[in-house]
């Protein structure tokens, strides 16, 4: 029997790639609201509740107005939005680091934001292991393809194609912050620091590390071995191969994929290191983690329409 998905908010940058990603799954009958009905509230309460699965592709507020509107204890949730990662009752649907039983017996589950992915997935494993101390002031630095502001920035992008580079959260306290300290255990705010370029999609986040003055860090290649066993049986999240030329490169041709690769660089003495991801923010950092999600709710291979 096939299970319902309704995808709140399908007209989106975030929706439309998870129904393409979903078309063609036999194991689903997806749920969408037409144009004239897709903002009226009676529509989506009905769509919520008789839904087997939702996924919520909407602005924060929206997302928490369609949890609340939902009346049963049936339908389960997954919320590409801020609305409920750090919330209470909800698990963190970043399967690799939460545990994939936790995810699949989850009837919440908040997808985590594209560049916390990146972060956590390079932090929260060291920190767990004992290799990064969970007490230090983590910085991070990221670019992101406009893709990841949602239609607005892709629309502002678009028109002003003189924009190279857009840096902001420039007062700090990014919303991804809280979800990053958490997921890694840390007792200090990491200092974020995100910055959007023309391109797109994909994004790279880095996590520069003076292993030196770190209490009971280890070096960059005890980092890299412990992120390759950490990952070793995912079909998700892999270790990149070191450039040879000695440059990283995000290339136009490269985006789309719902995979992600991590890379550890370090200096010859091993005193300082820098963590890096490289991702699609409309991947692992959204649409693809969220069908990934569905999969292991639904009980179902995890990778079944992910573009890997
Ligand atoms: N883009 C990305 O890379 C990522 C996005 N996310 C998150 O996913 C969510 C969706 O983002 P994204 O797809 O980028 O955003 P978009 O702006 O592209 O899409 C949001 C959609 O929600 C619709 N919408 C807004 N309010 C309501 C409402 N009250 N009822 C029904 N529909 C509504 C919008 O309608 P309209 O078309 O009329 O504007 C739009 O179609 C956000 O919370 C975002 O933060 C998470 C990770 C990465
Ligand atoms: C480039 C850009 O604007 N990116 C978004 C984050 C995208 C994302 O991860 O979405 P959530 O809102 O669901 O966390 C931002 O910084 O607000």
């Amino acid at each position: 029997m096939t299970q319902t998905v309704f995808i709140d908010g399908a007209a989106g940058t975030t929706g439309l790639e998870i129904a393409e990603r979903l078309a063609g799954r036999s194991e689903f009958t997806l749920v969408t609201l037409d144009d004239a009905r897709r903002k009226d509230a009676s529509a989506r309460r009905e769509a919520l509740n008789d839904a087997d699965f939702v996924i919520l592709c909407l602005p924060d507020d929206a997302a928490r107005e369609s949890v609340a509107m939902i009346e049963n204890d049936t339908t389960r949730v997954i919320d590409a939005s801020t609305a409920h990662r750090v919330a209470p009752g909800w698990v963190y649907g970043f399967p690799e680091v939460s545990g994939h039983d936790a995810v699949a017996a989850a009837a919440r589950v908040s997808n985590p934001g594209c560049y916390s992915t990146g972060f956590i997935a390079l932090v929260a494993p060291l920190v767990r292991a004992g290799l990064l101390p969970a007490d230090w002031p983590y910085s991070c630095n990221a670019v992101s393809g406009y893709s990841g502001g949602g239609k607005a920035l892709i629309e502002r992008f678009e028109q002003d194609t003189d924009i190279a580079w857009r840096g902001y959260a420039l007062a700090l306290g990014h919303k991804h912050v809280p979800e990053m300290q958490s997921n890694c255990g840390l007792s200090v705010e990491p200092l974020f620091s995100p910055a959007v370029i023309a391109a797109h999609r994909g994004m790279v986040v880095e996590v520069p590390l003076p292993l030196a003055a770190m209490p009971g860090a280890a070096t960059p290649d005890a980092l890299r071995s412990a992120l390759a066993e950490f990952y070793a049986d995912s079909p998700v999240v892999a270790m990149g191969s070191t450039p040879a030329d000695g440059e990283m490169l995000l290339r136009w041709s490269q985006g789309g994929d719902d995979r992600i690769e991590l890379f550890v660089f370090g200096n010859s003495g091993g005193s300082q290191a820098r963590l890096v991801a490289r991702l699609d923010n409309l991947g692992k950092g959204a649409s693809g983690a969220c069908v990934q999600n569905l999969n292991i709710m639904a009980g179902l291979p995890e990778t079944a329409g992910l573009r890997l």
